[in-house]
């Protein structure tokens, strides 16, 4: 360890009554370095980050920053220390524009009004230097999920910020996002900044880090530079074990169609054409999976199944019912689950218990109501099970779901909509924010459930999830189906053609240089 580093948090211990969330870390981050946290889901990496930025305090040890010993109690505090986070859930005000969220709170609203323009300035001159793209008048509301990234990124740099920390950055990015997130980042420390990164994917960190550092229950295990190690250790360091991602499965045996969409469009939330003529089946005992960049309509795809989104043209049937134009509970009486793909905003709800979230719509079927009484030890043996099977780090079902990780939340969800054992499944992002430990093991059960004869649409922007467990891929493009792939690796080129929206004729055309 260095004599004096740039930052040490030394000895960290914090719990919540019983439960120890910090057991003891210790980390050191080296000035100019891009240094990975990496760990399970429920490792510990959100609330030691939580903690140096001033939203936690910890019960002992000590932070040294830039040789003095560092006590912040808030956010704000942490940012005049010149630290800032972007966290995995965006906080910016999505009604105002980029300038007013990044004068929000900073002192007396009419010197604010005046030093506008000089705001707004301010934020072209910064927004131009590190290449991000942002403009100051724009409302939040209307950017997409990468720009909002730039926003949150460009505000810690506007308020001064050298100690950067992003939290999951590039869980809702595009590829191409992410690469230039990953330029951005080494910008920064080639700019004299210094970056924390979680990520819980190996080869963004492998790319990324000059140090990685690995938490395992809550304390940091190793720490490494990224030349003496390999993605293999890495996941047994985090892990345990080794991860192998060979998830061997019989050839797909499909039955009859459960679902069938036929001649598919919508509109989105803006009234703009979102899906143009989708048409696609999904038998049972088969796993079909749509692959895109995100933003090319497999939102309105996933909303207009779950009778979310108004349908323009088309019949989607179930089973060989027509249930176009259902309302989401009428689907949702069906022998349908989703897995929605922002579970903030539609797999769970916060202030309740995992028991609560572990029935949430089915609380008034049985087993878990009955002659009009809840049947409480019914569901806390359900959830308990779900708990177990999915190894969801929790202290009991009694504990509120807000105080889970974001990828044990994430577990829940998908260990719940598996378990209603449903004819069809429609399943978005799967593994967003899962560790690599569990999406085997999540993807394992997806595969039982397809030898069980469900049938399963797969929205996914991963493409090794896809062609882990799918039978077939079909690409979406601007909001339509462009092809069909089998999940065979040497086709893996067809399908980034497929999602950078060239058709099969024009596919020739790439292969001779046009
Ligand atoms: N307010 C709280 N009350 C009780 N326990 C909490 C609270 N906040 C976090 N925890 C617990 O602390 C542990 C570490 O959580 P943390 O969010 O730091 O994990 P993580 O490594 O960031 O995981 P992920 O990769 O899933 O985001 C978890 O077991 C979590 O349930």
């Amino acid at each position: 360890m260095s004599d004096k580093p740039f930052l040490r948090m030394d000895n960290i211990h914090k719990s919540f009554g019983e439960i120890i969330v910090s057991a003891g870390v210790t980390l050191e981050i080296e000035e100019g370095e891009i240094h990975s946290l990496l760990g399970e889901n429920g490792a510990g990496k959100s609330v030691l980050m939580s903690i140096l930025c001033g939203i936690l305090k910890p019960n002992s040890g000590q932070i040294i920053y830039r040789g003095k010993p560092l006590n912040i109690g808030s956010p704000r505090e942490a940012i005049q220390q010149k630290i800032g986070m972007v966290h995995q859930h965006f906080m910016l005000v999505p009604n105002l524009t980029v300038a007013e969220n990044y004068v929000l709170g900073q002192g007396s609203p009419l010197r604010l009004i005046r030093n506008m323009n000089e705001v707004h300035a301010r934020i072209r001159d910064m927004s131009e230097r590190y290449g991000l793209d942002v403009q100051p008048d724009a409302v939040v509301e209307d950017l997409s999920v990468g720009e909002q990234q730039r926003v949150e990124i460009l505000k810690v740099l506007f308020h001064g910020c050298d100690l950067l920390i992003l939290d999951e950055p590039t869980a809702v990015l595009t590829p191409q996002e992410t690469d230039r997130l990953l330029d951005l980042m080494r910008g920064l420390v080639n700019d004299g900044k210094t970056v924390i990164f979680i990520s819980h994917k190996l080869d963004e960190v492998m790319r990324a880090s000059d140090r990685i550092s690995v938490m395992r229950d809550c304390r940091v295990v190793h720490t490494t530079q990224v030349s003496d190690t390999s993605p293999r250790e890495l996941a047994r360091l985090m892990v345990g074990r080794d991860v192998l991602m060979e998830l061997p499965h019989s050839p797909c045996e499909p039955g009859d169609t459960v679902l069938s969409v036929e001649g598919l469009s919508c509109r989105n939330e803006l009234g703009l054409p979102a899906l143009r003529d989708i048409n696609l089946q999904v038998r049972k005992g088969e796993i079909v999976g749509i692959a895109g960049v995100s933003g090319n309509g497999q939102t309105e795809l996933a909303l207009a199944l779950s009778g979310l989104l108004p349908v323009d043209a088309g019949r989607i049937e179930l089973a060989g019912r027509d249930i176009t134009g259902l309302s989401p509970t009428e689907i949702n009486a069906l022998s349908f689950a989703h897995v929605p793909e922002d579970r903030h905003k539609m797999g769970i709800l916060m202030p309740m218990s995992l028991a609560e979230n572990a029935i949430l719509e089915r609380y008034d079927q049985p087993p878990f109501m009955a002659r009009g009484l809840l049947q409480r030890q019914k569901i806390a043996a359900h959830t308990r099970d779900l708990i177990a099977r999915f190894r969801v780090k929790t202290r009991d079902e009694n504990e509120p779901i807000s105080n889970l990780s974001g990828g044990n939340q994430q577990k829940l969800v998908v260990a719940r909509e598996l378990a209603r054992n449903p004819d069809f499944l429609l399943v978005s992002q799967l593994t967003r924010g899962i560790d690599i430990g569990a999406i085997e093991f999540i993807l394992q059960e997806m595969l039982k459930q397809r030898e069980a004869g469900r049938g399963i649409l797969l929205i996914s922007t991963e493409l090794e999830e896809l062609f882990a467990i799918c039978d077939r891929i079909l690409v979406i493009s601007h909001g339509e189906i462009l092809g069909e792939v089998p999940p065979d690796r040497d086709r893996l080129e067809e399908v980034g053609l497929l999602m950078a929206g060239k058709k099969a004729d024009q596919k020739d055309m790439a292969a001779v240089g046009h």
